[in-house]
């Protein structure tokens, strides 16, 4: 959906403690993927667990617009009967993305090596990233693309009739771009190589090895070399997505910082190159337990169990940036509840997020009574210690929903409540928030 309805204020107010189950939403990346690979396998693949945030939804419509055939069967239950690889069809409507970045840069390089065209938008987020990150590589393929100034959306993708498989090297920690690479290297005969200097989330890896094609990782002096054989018939597959620790880094960290909280956090995907800011949180001293630690799907798999703590401000290192990107703007919440200062550096990927999730952060820290600091690639927030964020001001989420949950996690242990502008971009990922934050005991009203 390219816009949503009339803006949701929202405000979040000091509350009592936190307990019960917090049991969050699907994987988006996994999520993601299911619906791109199952549309590229030759078969019916079943999904349970499926994240139905308005992100995912957008890239099945999209799946059915190249024609695979996608059902949904019950809550979080979907299959795709997918067209093989080379198989799509050219959509006849303009695929819209939303506000999904996963979404559309998967997609364009999924379609990227088959001789039909496609056209891109998405909403005004959306329409702001910049996109020349996925023409690069995929023009090296043979595909030509005709978008805004800049390289933005609305684009027109006009895919390689003869693609050439290429090797490329990613000149930023970005797997959205490693993922458009090798979807777009599916189709081209021989192998693409794509070298990554710092590990990003491996989900693509795994799940095209898991529908059967042939991908190679190797850690060299470069980086991650990372080769697939190109015209694999993938085969349909049978995929429980894990759950988000994306999604479940707000009730962790809301229970972490309202006293006397105690929460359960089950069956959370504790892949390594996604759990960085569990890692970060206990250098802080949050006492967080990884219970019934255990292998699902080929992924680890825990139940996390949290109590509120006492935190201190760290230096966060740059390479682990990756493993935590989208965690930035919840930490940046725990940073200004702890005692010390806390300093992220290597983080200018935020910068082109859903918005400059740097400048969000900091403007809204900054009304909620917060000091910070901030250069291109780093963002220091000076914390005022256990519940001594004054709040009493209003944040723009910028149709962001990770800035949008992160203040309303930050009223739930400020002084004074705090207020998001626009609660409705949290559809996108989390559309059960706030219901589940209700539940655990925070006090969350529209207004
Ligand atoms: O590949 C993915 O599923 C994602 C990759 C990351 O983006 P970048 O590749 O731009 O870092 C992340 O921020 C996004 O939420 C999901
Ligand atoms: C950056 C994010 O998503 P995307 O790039 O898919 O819009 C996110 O979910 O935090």
């Amino acid at each position: 959906m390219a816009s949503h309805g009339p803006a949701t204020p929202m405000t979040s107010r000091p509350c009592g403690p936190l307990t019960g189950t917090a049991d969050v939403p699907g994987d988006k990346s996994v999520s993601h993927r299911s619906l791109i690979l199952g549309a590229m396998a030759v078969g019916e693949t079943r999904i349970t667990g499926l994240l139905e945030g308005q992100d995912v939804l957008d890239t099945a419509k999209a799946m059915q617009a190249f024609g695979a055939e996608v059902t949904r069967h019950g809550e979080g239950a979907w299959s795709v009967h997918g067209v093989g690889v080379g198989g799509f069809a050219e959509p006849d409507q303009v695929i819209d993305c939303g506000n999904s970045g996963t979404g559309v840069r998967l997609i364009m390089g999924a379609m990227a090596t088959s001789p039909i065209t496609a056209t891109f938008t998405g909403d005004a987020s959306l329409r702001s990233r910049p996109m020349a990150r996925i023409t690069d590589p995929i023009a090296l393929f043979g595909a030509q693309s005709f978008g805004r100034q800049g390289g933005r959306l609305p684009m027109t993708i006009i895919g390689a009739a003869d693609p050439v498989p290429v090797t490329y090297t990613t000149p930023m920690p970005s797997a959205q771009v490693k993922s458009a690479v090798l979807l777009a290297g599916l189709n081209a005969p021989g192998r693409t190589v794509v070298i990554e200097k710092e590990a990003t989330r491996d989900h693509s890896e795994r799940m095209l090895a898991g529908f059967g094609a042939e991908i190679t990782t190797e850690a060299t002096p470069e980086g991650h070399v990372i080769t697939l054989t190109g015209r694999p018939e993938l085969r349909p597959q049978t995929i429980a997505v894990p759950r988000d620790p994306s999604s479940a880094a707000f009730p962790v960290a809301a229970a972490v910082l309202v006293p006397g909280s105690e929460i359960l956090v089950p069956n959370i995907g504790l892949n390594p190159t996604r759990a960085g800011l569990f890692r970060t949180l206990i250098e802080m001293g949050a006492d967080i337990t990884f219970e019934n630690e255990r292998l699902e799907g080929g992924e680890p798999v825990a139940d996390l169990r949290v109590r509120h703590s006492a935190l201190k401000g760290i230096e966060v290192p740059p390479e682990r940036a990756p493993s935590m990107i989208d965690e930035y703007p919840i930490l940046s919440v725990l940073a200004a509840n702890a005692e010390g200062v806390t300093v992220m550096k290597g983080v200018k990927e935020l910068r082109v997020k859903e918005s400059d999730r740097i400048d969000a952060m900091a403007r809204g820290l900054e009304a909620m009574g917060v000091t910070v600091e901030e250069d291109e690639d780093t963002f220091i927030v000076h914390g005022m210690g256990p519940g001594g964020v004054p709040g009493g001001g209003t944040a723009a989420a910028r149709l962001d929903h990770r800035i949008a949950m992160s203040f309303l996690c930050l009223g739930m242990a400020a002084k004074r409540p705090v207020s998001v502008d626009d609660a409705a971009p949290i559809a996108t990922s989390f559309p059960i928030f706030v219901p589940l934050m209700s539940a655990l005991g925070a006090d969350l009203a529209e207004g």
